[in-house]
């Protein structure tokens, strides 16, 4: 068992403060051991864990002792309604040394420009038809945390009705302290593009690098410490639904995201009570801070089902065409949070990771096309296949619903000039990826009016020739 804390009482190891264990050996004093690197995690996706950072703090055979082991109080974080269909029902309970409920009134907190949204309509947002790009968002020069880093670039829905998405994305420099962020809207998928991010939450820690994600449930608290400095990524909110394994079909039982490779953090505590800690809670899109003298990481033990987690997109095993044709980009998807029709998602992340592309006599790429879902994409690491130009390592683009796109110009010539020459072929180290909506998303302004905004995106496909000849018959010339 993973044990870590800090005790504030000078006690335990009597090393007068601060003290981390791992995996059994106690490491003192050192402040670069503020991100341990080699954390422990539970395995599974969706599972009922169990963790606790002191043996026996988890009460036995109830949930609600009238004493609980070690003077701990028991509280539920429910993250589905009550009377939710077993199979579908999140919960869990959390031993901690105060409960959440001891902090000072919510006030509002000052809203900057570039903003965050939970609610799209027509007086903060506006929709095109045209396709959208935009280049890296330059890292802040003065002090920004992950909060403060975070803004919404579309969405569609609105947290009030428990219905619809937002995509936020974040430039950030510098780590949360004394603080920690709450989003009683939805649900984040968090993308690091650029730098690790070490997040404590209340079930415990988990380090979170470029090719990985996490899951960060609606009402969880985290904090974000940013051990690489300057730190980028994008981040899908849903409201009103959680994220879940896509079904396989007949793919059968094995494939894609393997739930053993879904990692949620061990219990973890600090029993910080000298310290004036803030809470920023984003409720309805706008955020408020309450005070409270104590780390809300005081969680001693916890169990259930409702946790955050992570996921190394390396782990993915893909499966696609072996003879002809190009399949949808569905067969790649990581996790959906679906809506009540079967089938139709309000939000999948979908991954284009490294592959053999392997189909006969096809155009390998992905195909030109108009989509009744709307697509927002990011790129982690290299180029993607579809673009051989503009579209760089955290940048993005957005196609919505019925907005034709496709490979560019270039991406185009490369593919047909390859022709069937070279047999299978490997794409190579490049990381992009997709949150795809059957929603349709209203664009914030400042995304629209951003500087880092690409105005000459549709060039990219306006060198498409017409190759038609009506002799030709599907011969390459
Ligand atoms: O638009 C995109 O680049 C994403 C995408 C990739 C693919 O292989 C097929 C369809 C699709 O929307
Ligand atoms: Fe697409």
């Amino acid at each position: 068992m993973s044990i870590a804390g800090r005790d504030s009482d000078g006690g335990g190891d009597g090393n007068n403060g601060l003290y981390f264990r791992e995996a059994g050996e106690l490491i003192t004093g050192n402040p670069s051991q503020k991100w341990p690197q080699n954390i422990e995690y539970l395995s599974g996706f969706g599972s009922h864990f169990s963790s606790e950072a002191i043996p026996g703090a988890l009460p036995e055979g109830q949930n609600s002792p009238l004493v609980c082991p070690f003077g701990l109080y028991a509280e539920q974080l429910s993250g589905t309604a009550f009377t939710t269909p077993r199979s579908l029902n999140k919960r869990s309970w959390l031993y901690r040394i105060r409960p959440s409920v001891t902090h000072e009134p919510f006030q509002p907190r000052k809203p900057r420009h570039e903003s965050i949204l939970s609610e799209f309509n027509p007086e903060n947002c506006s929709s095109t038809p045209n396709q959208l790009r935009w280049k890296p968002a330059d890292f802040p020069e003065s002090p920004t945390d992950f909060i403060d880093g975070l803004y919404t670039m579309c969405g569609a829905g609105s947290s009030f009705l428990r219905h619809g998405f937002a995509i936020h994305m974040y430039a950030s420099n510098k780590s949360m302290e004394n603080c920690a962020f709450c989003n009683a809207d939805g649900d984040f998928l968090i993308v690091p593009q650029s730098g690790r991010l070490f997040i404590t939450t209340e079930c415990g820690r988990l380090q979170v690098s470029p090719g990985e994600i996490i899951v960060v449930p609606q009402g969880f608290r985290f904090s974000v410490g940013l051990p690489d400095g300057p730190s980028r990524g994008y981040v899908a909110e849903v409201f009103g639904s959680h994220f879940e394994l896509p079904n396989l079909g007949l793919i059968g039982s094995n494939g894609l995201a393997s739930p053993r490779d879904f990692c949620a953090p061990t219990a973890w505590y600090e029993n910080d009570d000298h310290l004036g800690y803030t809470i920023v809670q984003k409720f309805g899109g706008d955020l408020f801070t309450a005070k409270q003298n104590f780390s809300p990481f005081n969680v001693v033990a916890w169990h259930g089902n409702y946790v955050p987690y992570k996921y190394d997109l390396s782990k993915f095993c893909p499966f696609n065409t072996v003879l002809f044709d190009h399949g949808d980009p569905s067969i790649n998807t990581v996790l959906t949070a679906p809506t009540d029709k079967p089938g139709v998602a309000l939000l999948d992340f979908v991954i284009f990771p490294p592959r053999w592309v392997a189909a006969e006599h096809t155009f390998c790429p992905p195909y030109y096309h108009r989509n009744c879902m709307s697509e927002f994409m990011g790129l982690i690491h290299g180029v993607y296949e579809a673009k051989a130009e503009g579209f760089f390592p955290g940048g993005a683009t957005i196609h919505a619903c019925m907005t034709p796109h496709g490979p560019d110009s270039k991406t185009y010539e490369k593919a047909i000039d390859r022709g069937e020459k070279s047999g299978p072929y490997r794409i190579k180290e490049a990381l992009a990826f997709m949150f795809e909506s059957s929603l349709l998303p209203r664009i914030c302004p400042w995304a629209l009016e951003s500087p880092s905004r690409d105005p000459d995106y549709y060039q990219c496909w306006i060198g498409l020739k017409s190759h038609f000849s009506p002799e030709r018959c599907g011969k390459l010339v």
